[in-house]
This record gives structure tokens, sequence and C-alpha cells, in this order.
């Protein structure tokens, strides 16, 4: 029972049990004005707010309704029937100008509204991102959305204190709560984060060798696609790349997709590619385009490493206190050793002075190689550290499909499975998800998802009927 003490300090004091005490909170009446004031000046912010997020949307919405309330609802018919006419007509006409300006952003609008605004306050609480504190509740502030021909950008400001990796540790959640297959986390600028949900897989199918281009490239080539459909150039010259993955993963159309980029170049005279093909699988296939500059025997392999290492040296000799940064030319061309299954070099080779030699090599052309043209694309199943000591002499790596979560911040580098790299999740279907992988760059921590094309038997035969020959040693 409610029971009132006695005297004037027990005012606020009430108790329902006999011998215990509440204490009764201060009510504070606030005037009808300021709630007023408040709601409407929160209204009209995100009016604004919306104008400026998402001008076409609310154009689409506030014209017609302007129209009908001035001119009557006959003009409004009319203005409508003619601005869908006309917008689909430039739909047939030009779908991808199209869709840039208007469909993607009509597009972005609805997904904002219907998807993210409608969920974010309960998929923010379920998660655990958003946090209750003496009563009230905190959520992180959704920014913008954006969209691209393939997915959903959401971009986020995080609560104080919270971090990339705590978004990352919800993005199942985050993927089902907002009825996605897939979220990935990039963090953008320090509080902020971006969600990418994937509407659908543009690497899902195998993407056929792309045309050998007429222009002589040397710094990067096109060997695939990214995520969002968009070419990728994969950078070899001034730089060493490491692709690794399980077998069957793809590693072969990396390789071969680096050097039909290069064939233009090496017939140039710009670029000679030198191969070491230990398991005598996959380079010996396109043999021819190698020349002399090829080896499969471990004793083979280590003379043409150590023939590289001496023009290597030759080189710094000669560029010493002349020129810092390698530019390809006939009389130095830029030298891409392609190295297939290094390990077998490095790892399981028996006969352990030949070892020696390869692995000193190879970490001499890895760490001074590039300043002077020479470079190292090498391929590698096991990314263990005993089974490569040199993996992070290669500045720039490459993952593909791995059989364990933890090897890929072995091959990427910590905190990459975090950034949203996840090789270990690749089909182990070859049509869906042979080739594809996880680029990481020295320059970017960000993981960019790539599927390499496909160079079948048929295309490495045409390369060499067209190729062959081009790039032997003079
Ligand atoms: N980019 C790709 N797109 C589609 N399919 C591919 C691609 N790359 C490879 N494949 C398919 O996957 C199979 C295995 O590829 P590949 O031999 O290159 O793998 P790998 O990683 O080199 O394996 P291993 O280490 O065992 O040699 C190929 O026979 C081919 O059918």
């Amino acid at each position: 029972m409610l029971r009132k003490l006695p005297g004037d300090y027990t005012r606020d004091i009430v108790s329902t049990v006999p011998d215990s005490l509440v204490f009764r909170p201060t009510v504070v009446n606030t005037p009808a004005i300021f709630t007023i004031a408040a709601i409407v000046f929160r209204a009209v912010v995100g009016l604004v707010r919306m104008v400026w997020r998402h001008p076409l949307a609310c154009l689409v919405l506030v014209v017609p309704f302007t129209l009908w309330a001035v001119y009557g609802w006959r003009v409004a018919l009319v203005a409508v029937v003619a601005t869908v006419s006309a917008l689909a007509g430039w739909r047939l006409a030009e779908p991808v100008s199209f869709s840039a300006w208007v469909g993607l952003r009509l597009r972005a609008w609805w997904r904002w509204m219907w998807i993210y605004r409608r969920h974010w306050q309960p998929v923010m609480v379920v998660s655990g991102l958003g946090k209750h504190i003496s009563g009230r509740e905190y959520l992180p502030r959704l920014l913008k959305v954006t969209c691209t021909p393939t997915a959903d950008v959401v971009a986020v400001r995080m609560l104080s204190g919270q971090s990339a990796a705590d978004w990352q540790d919800r993005a199942d959640n985050l993927a089902h709560g907002f009825a996605g297959h897939e979220c990935r986390i990039a963090s953008a600028k320090p509080g902020r984060v971006t969600l990418v949900f994937p509407r659908r897989d543009m690497l899902a199918s195998p993407i056929p060798a792309l045309p050998i281009s007429g222009d002589v490239q040397v710094s990067a080539v096109p060997v695939g696609l990214r995520d969002d459909g968009s070419p990728y150039r994969l950078k070899l010259h001034g730089t060493h790349v490491l692709v690794a993955g399980a077998t069957g993963a793809g590693k072969g159309s990396w390789l071969w997709s680096a050097i039909r980029g290069l064939l233009p170049a090496q017939r140039a005279g710009l670029v000679e590619i030198w191969a070491l093909d230990p398991k005598l699988m996959e380079l010996s296939y396109g043999r021819a385009l190698f020349g002399d500059r090829y080896a499969a025997d471990p004793g083979a392999c280590a003379d043409l490493l150590e023939a590289a290492v001496k023009v290597m040296q030759e080189r710094a000799g000669r560029f010493a206190g002349v020129q810092r940064n390698h530019v390809a030319t006939v009389d130095d061309p830029f030298i891409l050793i392609v190295v297939d299954e290094v390990a077998f070099l490095t790892a399981y080779q028996t006969d352990r002075k030949c070892r020696e030699r390869i692995v000193a090599a190879l970490a001499t052309l890895t760490t001074q190689g590039r300043a002077v043209g020479v470079g190292v694309l090498a391929a590698l199943q096991d990314p263990r550290k005993e089974i490569l000591s040199i993996r992070n002499l290669f500045p720039d790596k490459i993952a593909l499909r791995l059989d364990e979560p933890s090897q890929v911040d072995l091959v990427l580098g910590d905190g990459a499975r975090d950034r949203g790299a996840l090789a270990d999740q690749i089909s182990t279907n070859p049509t869906t998800g042979a080739g594809v992988g996880y680029v990481r760059l020295e320059t970017s921590p960000e993981p960019v998802r790539v599927r390499a094309a496909y160079v079948s038997d048929a295309d490495i035969r045409a390369m060499v009927a067209e190729y062959a020959g081009a790039g032997e040693a003079a």
C-alpha cells in the first residue's frame, strides 16, 4: 500500500513497502510551445535534407500535385503523360545514360525510404549497433543511400566509440535485416562506415578472355572485371604480385590474363616475360611465347632467376645516381618473371642447395627489382609462412578461394577479412567461383573483388600463333 511519510523533507519520498524508501522524481512541465517548435523544426530539417539528397524524386512527387492545384487535373495529366513518354523513349534509346541520370537516382530514393529508413531503427537495435543508455536510444545515423548498377551503397555515421570492426561482426545481421544476401563493410572516413549490399553478382558467370588491345600497355593491363562490372587493370610494372588460392581456384587465369595483356608490349620490345613452370602444367601450354626464357626443372629455374638478378644488378649499377624509377624502353624492357606454384621451388624442393639459390634470388628480386624494371608475378597454393617465407616482400596480393578464414589475413595482410575480403567464402563451383579473388594493393587497404577473365586453351593457342617468337632475345 502507498504510504506517505510525515514531515517536510519527506514530501518527495513515497514507500510501498514498510521500511523501504523510494524517491519520487521531480516533474518539470515543458510549455507546449517548445514541444511544438521542436517538432516543426525537425520536420523542416528532414524536408530540406530530403530535397537536398533526392531532388529528382521530390520533383517527381511535387510537380504533378502543384500543376493539379494551380492549373487543374487536365494539365497535370498531360504533363505526367508527356514526361513518362519522354523518359520511356530515353530509356529505350540510351539505357546507360538513363540509368545514370534517372533510374539509379530514383531507385536510391526508393530504397532509402522503403528499405533502409523504414527498417533502420529495428535493425540497429536488434543487431546491437544502436544503444540504450539511461533510458535514451542512440542510433547510428543513416547518411546517404546511392545505387550502382549492382549494389546499394549506404553511408553511415557510427555512434561515438564504435569501430568498423563492430559493424563487420554484425554484417550478417545487416544483410538479413535489410533483405540483402550479403553486406560488405568499408570504413570511409573516421567515424563513418560504408555498407555495400550487392543486389546482383556481376562476377557470377565466367568472363571470356579479354580482347588483346592494339595499345602497348606496360604498367597496368586489363585482366578482368570488378564487382560493379567495370574493367580491372592489374598493375605489374613497379610492383610484385602474389596470387594465392586453393587448388582449382583459378590462379592460372590471373597469370594468363596478365601475360595476354602484355603481349603487344612484348612484341614492341618494351616487355620481356620470363616463365618458371615447375609443375610443368600451366605455362608449358604457351611455352613458345617465352622463347628461351622458360624453365621447368628446379636447376634451370634457379639459373633463370639468377640471370634475372644479374640483369637487375647491372641495371642498378647503371641507374645509380642517374634515374630512380624505371621507364620501359627497348634497351631496358620491363621484365616480368611469372612463377607458377612458387612453393614447388621454395618449400617442396628436396635439393637444399637449389632451394637456397632460388629463395635468395627471389628475395633479391622482390626487394630490389621494381625500381629497375624487374617484377615478379607468383602463384601459390598454400600461403603459410613456412611455405613462402618471402610472402611479405610482395607489395600487391590477390586472395582467390582459400580453405580457411584465417588464411585471408595471411595472404592479404592484417584486417583484410574484417574489411570484407571473404576469400574463404568464394564458391568451389568453378563456373561461379574460379578466378574470383580479392586484390589488396600496397596503396590501398580496401580489398577489391575482381574476377579474372578465363583464358582457355584455345585462347592460348591463338596467342602462340600470333605472338610466339615476338619476344625472343636478340
Ligand atoms: N577465370 C575463370 N573463370 C571461369 N573458370 C575458370 C577460371 N579460371 C579457371 N577456371 C576453371 O577452373 C579450373 C581450375 O583452374 P586452374 O587450373 O587455373 O586453377 P589453379 O588455381 O591454377 O589450380 P591448381 O593450383 O590446382 O593448378 C579450370 O580448369 C577452369 O575450368
